[in-house]
């Protein structure tokens, strides 16, 4: 799995972005200092621990911080070559032109009371109207229609005619990607698109982001705790703890090239097929008490 052209322009380029919290009178740092620079096709996973300032960074980078006690700040953001001010948070979530988001959740982004067909359609609209392409109703129902076989709903009239809550998990969580992929975005952002899915559908949803955004050219960040997914779908992994990126890597080359001592705790706690003859599987603590190392060194 290789990563596109890096000397294409980059979709996104960030540098140095820090987002502190107040509670109280006190701030407290969520991320420090997050680089990266992303070109069309490229997938970055962002991994780590609960609380390690994940959907923080990615939240921001999608223009979606919205916390009033949020301070941003950044050397540089740049979407599509221009640059962007991420440094003033918005009331409410700021959309940005090509930029779309999933999240863990379908239920809670989804339009709870329109249909799937309405929410399809009004993107599809809004998205022809910015591209300056004329659509007509018939032909925005057919393109709706393409979408949703697109992501493997074969049953597209029935499901342009339900509500969210009619429908399955997994069936909502492929509604949420057609819907963000029908914007036809630059950059897709998926907050743990799959962890409130099984197995086998994390693997179909996390397939499918991967062939639809590869077919678009977007560029993909996939936020999440489970570092197997990473190592398998994305070219690059930067593993956060407690807001600090502690490595950046090439997915191919992490399990050699992780410099933290986190990272090489979570790469040995992934089960392999040696694992089948053990009684039990390593966690952060066994492998920090095996390597003499502080507890706390691996996971705070
Ligand atoms: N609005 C807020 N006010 C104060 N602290 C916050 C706020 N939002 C998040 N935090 C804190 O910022 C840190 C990073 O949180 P964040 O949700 O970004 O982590 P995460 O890695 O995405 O965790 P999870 O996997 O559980 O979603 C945590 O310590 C969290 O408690």
């Amino acid at each position: 799995m290789t990563a596109t052209d890096i000397s294409a322009t980059p979709v996104i380029r960030v540098e140095n972005l820090s987002v502190f919290y107040r509670v109280g009178d006190e701030e407290h740092a969520a991320v420090t200092n997050a680089s990266f620079a992303l070109a069309p096709g490229d997938r970055l996973a962002i991994v780590g621990e609960s609380g390690s300032g994940k959907t923080t960074l990615s939240s921001t980078v999608a223009g979606f911080q919205s916390a009033p006690n949020a301070r941003v700040t950044h050397d540089a953001f740049e979407f599509d070559g221009k640059p962007l001010d991420r440094t003033v948070v918005h009331r409410l979530p700021h959309r940005t032109d090509g930029l779309s988001m999933v999240f863990q959740d379908a239920m809670t982004s989804l339009e709870p009371v329109w249909t799937v067909g309405s929410q399809l359609i009004s993107v599809l609209r809004t998205e022809s109207k910015r591209s300056g392409r004329k659509i007509s109703r018939k032909d925005a129902v057919r393109e709706a229609h393409e979408w949703l076989n697109r992501v493997g709903i074969v049953d597209a009239p029935r499901v342009m005619g339900a509500r969210p809550y009619e429908l399955s998990g997994g069936m909502r969580q492929r509604v949420m990607l057609a819907i963000a992929l029908s914007g036809r975005p630059r950059l897709l952002i998926a907050d743990e698109p799959t962890s409130a899915l099984d197995a086998s559908l994390s693997r179909e949803v996390m397939e499918l982001m991967v062939t639809l955004t590869e077919e678009t050219g977007a560029a993909l960040i996939i936020v999440t705790h489970d570092l197997n997914l990473c190592l398998e779908y994305a070219h690059r992994v930067l593993v956060m703890k407690d807001g600090d990126v502690v490595d950046d890597e090439p997915a191919k080359t992490i399990r050699t090239g992780a410099k933290d001592p986190y990272t090489q705790g979570l790469l040995a706690c992934i089960p392999t097929l040696a694992s089948v003859s053990v009684d039990r599987l390593p966690t952060l603590e066994s492998i920090a008490r095996d390597a003499s190392l502080a507890p706390e060194r691996l996971a705070s």
